[in-house]
C-alpha cells in the first residue's frame, strides 16, 4: 500500500521529520521563513496530512486547495486560532495541537517578563548603554519585589499553574486566579479562585495565561483596566487578542496598570509606530515564550506523532513509541 503523503510547512527539528519518515512520504518546505501563501496552496494539493505552524492559515481556501484526500492537520503549536476548526469538522479533517510540551518554557518565560518588568531591568541596561549611568543613586530606577505581593493569574491551565509554581518560592503573599473552572491542582500552590473583578482589583502582578475563547477575546479592555490596582504590572504571554491594545495604551498613559510586558500582540509583528511599541512603560518581545531548543524539538516530535497516529493509528511497536 502506498504511504500517505504529508506536507510539512516549515523547517522543523530533524527529530520530528525522522518520525514522519518512518511511515509516511514527506514533502517539505525546508525554510526558516513562512511559505508564501500561493506556494502553500499549490503544494498541499492532494496530500493526506499537513504539519503546520501558527503562521499558516488553515482556512476554507486551504482545505479546498488540499482536496478530499486530506484527513489530518497537526499544528506544531499550542494555539489553534490559525485553524478553522469548524471547517475541518465539516470535512472530517482531524486536528491536533501540541499542548503538553510547551508549558514549561512558556511559564518560565512569563516569569522572566514578570521579573524584568517589576525590577525595570531593561531601563537599567538602556541607561548603561546610553551613558546615563552616573554615581549610585538610592532612588534611581527602583522597582518592586515579589515578596508579599499578590500574584494574579488569568487562565489557570498548565502555563498559569507553571507561573504560580515558579513564583511561589519568591514568597509572594497571595496567589489568586480567574478561570471558568476551579483547578484542582490550585491547592498545590495555595491559589484561590476569584472573580475577574477581584483579580483586577487585587493583583500586583497580573499574568495572562489563558486560551483564546469568546470569553477571553478583549477581556482586558478599558473597563478592565479601570479596575486594576495602582502600581500593578500586566504580563501577556497568551495571545494578543485577549487585550484591547488601544485601551491598554490609554490605560498606561493614565498610569494604571503601571507597566506592561507583552510577548504576543495583534497583529504580529506590531507596526513600529503603534503607541505600545514606543510606550516607555511597555516592553514587547517577539512571541518567543516557547522558544527553547528543548521545546522546539519536543513540539516537532509531538506534532509528528500526532500526524502519524491520526493518519495510520498506533504503530505495532506500540506503547514505547508515544
Ligand atoms: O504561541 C505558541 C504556541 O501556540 O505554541
Amino acid at each position: 500500500m502506498a504511504k500517505p503523503v504529508v506536507y510539512v510547512t516549515r523547517k522543523i527539528p530533524d527529530a520530528g521529520l525522522k518520525i514522519l519518515r518512518q511511515r509516511l512520504t514527506v514533502k517539505h518546505w525546508d525554510s526558516e521563513d513562512a511559505i508564501p501563501r500561493d506556494e502553500l496552496l499549490k503544494n498541499v494539493a492532494g496530500v493526506d496530512g499537513i504539519l503546520c505552524t501558527i503562521s499558516d492559515k488553515i482556512d476554507k481556501e486551504l482545505l479546498e486547495a488540499a482536496g478530499s484526500n486530506l484527513k489530518a492537520i497537526s499544528t506544531m503549536s499550542v494555539g489553534e486560532t490559525h485553524i478553522d476548526k469548524q471547517e475541518c469538522d465539516r470535512r472530517l479533517v482531524h486536528v491536533a495541537n501540541a499542548p503538553e510540551v510547551a508549558s514549561d518554557s512558556a511559564a518560565e518565560f512569563t516569569v522572566a517578563l514578570v521579573l524584568l518588568t517589576a525590577r525595570r531591568l531593561l531601563e537599567g541596561m538602556e541607561a548603561v548603554v546610553s551613558g546615563e549611568w552616573g554615581p549610585w543613586r538610592p532612588m534611581w530606577i527602583v522597582g518592586f519585589e515579589m515578596v508579599d505581593r499578590t500574584l494574579g493569574i488569568f487562565g489557570f491551565g498548565r502555563v498559569g499553574f507553571g507561573v504560580a509554581r515558579r513564583l511561589r518560592p519568591f514568597n509572594v503573599g497571595k496567589i489568586i486566579y480567574h478561570d471558568l473552572f476551579r483547578a484542582g491542582y490550585a491547592d498545590q500552590v495555595d491559589a484561590k479562585l476569584v472573580t475577574f473583578d477581584t483579580l483586577l482589583n487585587e493583583s500586583d502582578i497580573l499574568c495572562i495565561c489563558c486560551n483564546v475563547t469568546a470569553q477571553t477575546v478583549h477581556a482586558f479592555d478599558k473597563e478592565a483596566f479601570s479596575k486594576m490596582k495602582a502600581g500593578s504590572i500586566l504580563v501577556n504571554t497568551a495571545r494578543g487578542t485577549v487585550i484591547n491594545q488601544d485601551d491598554l495604551a490609554e490605560a498606561l498613559d493614565a498610569g494604571i496598570p503601571h507597566a506592561a510586558a507583552l510577548d504576543v500582540t495583534e497583529p504580529e509583528p506590531l507596526p513600529l509606530d503603534h503607541p505600545l511599541m514606543v510606550h516607555p512603560r511597555c516592553i514587547i518581545s517577539p512571541h518567543m515564550g516557547t522558544a527553547t531548543m528543548d521545546t522546539r524539538i519536543n513540539m516537532a516530535v509531538a506534532a509528528a506523532k500526532n500526524l502519524d497516529v491520526m493518519l495510520l493509528g498506533m504503530p505495532d511497536s506500540g506503547e514505547n513509541w508515544l
